[in-house]
């Protein structure tokens, strides 16, 4: 797939999520994290990144309140400027701390914020889909960011920490997104149906 028909696809699949009512929007944050509790790999993690939701982005506002609650420790991504590079880092998040606005316009935690945590010490991360196809390929925002983040685990030998799962609402299913070879594949994507497997994990 070409650059253009990917845009065109991320600009079609972002008016769908848009689209959605603040009922449908509530609905499916309280049935991905009903989905999300009965998994093991959530049970048994003790660091965990999620995402503040963005664009109509399945709200994870519900799993932020219940891992908050929990002994698991949160994490949020934070855009770092550096020169010329632009990257991602997981800072450890608390409930009600201050947030600031990224270059994006997406909230994160602000300039108090609190040591990061390398992405290959996570267990578990909810990343934010713009698209998904059922072999767990992804498509995101177009930054690159989370595919940059944990590139180390296409190497051979690379390490499989942590699991990566997809939260998304199932009208941003498509029958297939064309791979590049810098993809990251999920392990499973988490919908307001249910939990799909992409034979990964
Ligand atoms: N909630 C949330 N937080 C997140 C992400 C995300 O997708 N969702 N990210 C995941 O990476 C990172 C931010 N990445 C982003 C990358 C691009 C744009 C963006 O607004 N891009 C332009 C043009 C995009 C395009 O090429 O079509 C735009 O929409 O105007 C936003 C966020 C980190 N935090
Ligand atoms: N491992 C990598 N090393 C260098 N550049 C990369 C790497 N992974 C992705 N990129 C760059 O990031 C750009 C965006 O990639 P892509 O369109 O797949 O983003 P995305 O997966 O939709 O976004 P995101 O991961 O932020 O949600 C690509 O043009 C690519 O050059």
């Amino acid at each position: 797939m070409n650059r253009q028909q990917k845009q065109q696809l991320r600009r079609h699949l972002r008016e769908q999520r848009q689209s959605l009512s603040a009922g449908q929007q509530q609905h499916a944050a309280f049935q991905a994290m009903r989905h999300l509790q009965r998994l093991p790999v959530f049970r048994q993690a003790r660091h965990i990144a999620a995402y503040l939701a963005n664009d109509g982005e399945l709200s994870t506002e519900v799993i932020l309140r219940r891992i908050a609650r929990s002994q698991k420790q949160l994490y949020l991504p934070v855009i770092h400027a550096r020169r010329d590079t632009v990257s991602m880092a997981f800072h450890r998040y608390r409930l009600r701390q201050h947030l600031g606005r990224n270059r994006f316009g997406i909230d994160e935690p602000g300039s108090r914020r609190l040591p990061a945590r390398a992405p290959h010490s996570l267990d578990l991360v909810l990343l934010p889909l713009v698209g998904f196809d059922r072999r767990g390929s992804r498509l995101g925002m177009g930054g690159g960011f989370y595919d940059r983040a944990f590139a180390y685990k296409r190497r051979r030998n690379g390490r499989r920490n942590p699991a990566l799962v997809g939260l998304a609402h199932s009208c941003q299913e498509v029958e297939r997104i064309p791979g590049d070879d810098w993809d990251i594949p999920l392990d499973a994507i988490i919908t307001e149906q249910g939990v799909i497997w992409t034979s990964r994990l």
